[in-house]
């Protein structure tokens, strides 16, 4: 059982990298997918599942939807305007990669050795299990590849208030965690966020829409920091800054092993 777990999650982590390698497609879906993902079997077999890790058709939650105000959609527009780039009348593609976002990782999610199958099959991703469109967290994140960087546009729904008409600082943190993990994982490989630091510099009133700025600032063997700043969608004011160590695991560490 430890193995097969180990063998699930190792397709989980390589495909989610293909997975995000194929984010920058506008309409991303299964027909994008290289022929070997689509038909060759990957880990997950032993489960079960079919090579393409989700149950049906996945819901991608980084594209626009109806809560989000014009700010919010401007800023999506601008950078994913910058995925794809016009040289001598030929669209390529651009240093910015829109990462897609689901709110499960696979049919069988994992989660380590004590994880019913029920309980499996129910989990959900934290920052993605607020089903009402603009109530928890809205947000896209996109990757810029040459500079080992991302931004995150975040619009912060009415269920994330701490203080009075304001984001709760938990939710601050756990888009903080979210993206600097994201930027590290894409960089490293499979890691998990052994520090952070924060310093909550300006309240953020909920329904605003806030950048999350992450950096690569430096790798040390297995080590990953990550510097992020969260700003006004105009970058004139300072909200949080934190840095984040991430550490390369194995991912037998999920499961105890
Ligand atoms: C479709 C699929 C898509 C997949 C792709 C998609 C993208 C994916 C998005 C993910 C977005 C969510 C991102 C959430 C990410 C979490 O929220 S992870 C959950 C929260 N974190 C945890 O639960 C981690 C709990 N801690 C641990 O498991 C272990 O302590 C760790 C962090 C793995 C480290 O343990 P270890 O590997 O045994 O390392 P250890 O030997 O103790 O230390 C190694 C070195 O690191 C240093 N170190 C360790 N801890 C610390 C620390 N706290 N501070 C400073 N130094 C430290 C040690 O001093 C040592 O240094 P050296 O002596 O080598 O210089």
């Amino acid at each position: 059982m430890l193995r097969q777990g180990l063998y699930v999650v190792r397709g989980l982590y390589r495909d989610g990298l293909k997975l995000i390698r194929l984010a920058g497609q506008q309409s991303f879906n299964r027909a994008h997918l290289p022929a070997s993902y689509c038909h060759q079997p990957i880990g997950v077999r032993a489960l079960t599942m079919s090579s393409w890790p989700f149950s049906s058709k996945p819901r991608d939650y980084s594209l626009p939807n109806e809560s989000w105000s014009p700010e919010m959609q401007k800023l999506y527009d601008h950078y994913n305007a910058l995925c794809e780039v016009e040289e001598e009348g030929e669209k390529k593609r651009g240093a910015w990669w829109r990462l897609p976002s689901y709110n499960r990782t696979l049919k069988y999610a994992t989660g380590g050795r004590c994880l019913s199958k029920l309980l499996q099959a129910k989990a959900r991703l934290f920052t993605r299990n607020i089903e009402e469109p603009g109530a928890g967290f809205e947000y896209v994140v996109f990757l810029n590849k040459p500079e080992k960087s991302c931004v995150c546009v975040f619009q912060a729904g009415h269920l994330l208030e701490g203080p009075p008409g304001h984001v709760h600082g938990g939710a601050i943190a756990t888009m903080i965690d979210s993206v600097t993990g994201t930027l590290a994982t894409y960089l490293s490989g499979p890691v998990m966020t052994a520090n952070l630091n924060m310093n909550y510099r300006s309240p953020i009133p909920l329904g605003s829409v806030v950048l999350v700025h992450c950096a690569l600032e430096k790798v040390e063997g297995r080590k990953t920091f990550i510097s992020c700043r969260v700003t006004s969608s105009d970058r004139a004011k300072l909200h949080t800054d934190a840095t984040g160590l991430f550490l390369t695991i194995n991912v037998g560490h999920l499961f105890g092993a």
